[in-house]
């Protein structure tokens, strides 16, 4: 069996006629239990790509968007394609329906009909996962940013889905919540073997994914492991993102004359390598 999970074979696409594609001949793969990064400046097109993924928008023609070989233009079987694509977006609040945790994960289990014993145990096992078993009987108004957007997260995980899509779910979150939501992503990602998308604007929070795909006005500018996509900075900065502060600082020290051999992505590698270097001397 393929350990492909989303195939996107040259899609292209306009909100009306009258105006420019959006999307401009994409193509893209995402493998089983790979953590995928898609980064870009505002209006890049990468939330219209999402809705792609996951249904929402239906392509024009068969086999150009492919989750786990069904055929998103396929009316049919678009629904399973919803079903296999989970999404948590950007504002913790619109996200929230019930009126207690249990209530909130339960929601979309009661959507699809599935029977109560298999549902608490659904339950049980998300909020687990995300850590706010503490917190089932809690009002979801009374959480903070982080712990609602964990939230949305059981409720989605509990689904079981094959893909668990993040658009911009930390950018309204501080930096507390952020951490709380990406660790948790983190640990469904290795040890639930969860297949992540994450859409940012944070190449801080790219530097760990296994894969970035960088958009610049609705095409794929450059793509690869993260080593290989800040080694192009100038892309990066053409598509209007800013490098991850360790990059910055090597930039900055390189200017003064002292070159860095290895590129650091994360603060602990920089410090790491600085230490080597000075020790040497
Ligand atoms: N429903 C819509 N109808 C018409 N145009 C839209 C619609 N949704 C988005 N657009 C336009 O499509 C383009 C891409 O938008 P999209 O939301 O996909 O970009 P994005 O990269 O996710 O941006 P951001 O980072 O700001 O969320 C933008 O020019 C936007 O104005």
């Amino acid at each position: 069996m393929s350990n492909t999970l989303i195939r996107i074979n040259g899609l292209s696409f306009k909100y009306d006629e009258e105006s420019l594609n959006v999307l401009n001949n994409i193509h893209m793969q995402v493998c089983k239990g790979e953590w995928v990064s898609i980064v870009g400046h505002n209006g890049s097109g990468k939330s219209t790509l999402a809705k792609f993924l996951n249904g929402l928008l239906i392509p024009t023609q068969p086999n150009i968007v492919t989750v786990e070989d069904l055929d998103s233009y396929d009316e049919e079987i678009v629904w399973k394609v919803r079903n296999k694509v989970g999404m948590v977006f950007q504002n913790p609040d619109n996200q929230m329906v019930a009126t207690t945790v249990r209530d909130d994960v339960a929601f979309g289990l009661e959507n699809i009909g599935i029977k109560r014993e298999e549902m608490l145990n659904r339950i049980d096992w998300a909020i687990q996962k995300v850590k706010m078993e503490n917190y089932l009987e809690h009002e979801p108004h009374r959480l903070s940013g982080g712990q609602k957007q964990r939230v949305a997260i059981a409720g989605i995980i509990a689904m079981r889905p094959s893909v668990l899509i993040l658009d911009e779910a930390t950018s309204m979150l501080d930096p507390m919540g952020r951490k709380e939501v990406l660790d948790t992503v983190w640990k469904l990602n290795k040890e639930e073997g969860m297949t992540v998308i994450n859409i940012t604007h944070d190449l801080e929070e790219t530097v760990l994914s296994d894969k970035i795909i960088v958009m610049n006005k609705g095409e794929i500018s450059t793509y690869g492991s993260p080593k290989e996509v800040f080694a192009q900075g100038e892309k990066l900065v053409e598509a209007g993102l800013d490098l991850p502060f360790s990059l910055q600082i090597q930039q900055l020290i390189k200017e003064k004359g002292y070159n860095i051999p290895t590129a650091c992505l994360t603060k602990k590698e920089l410090v790491n390598e600085l230490w080597r270097l000075q020790s040497k001397t």
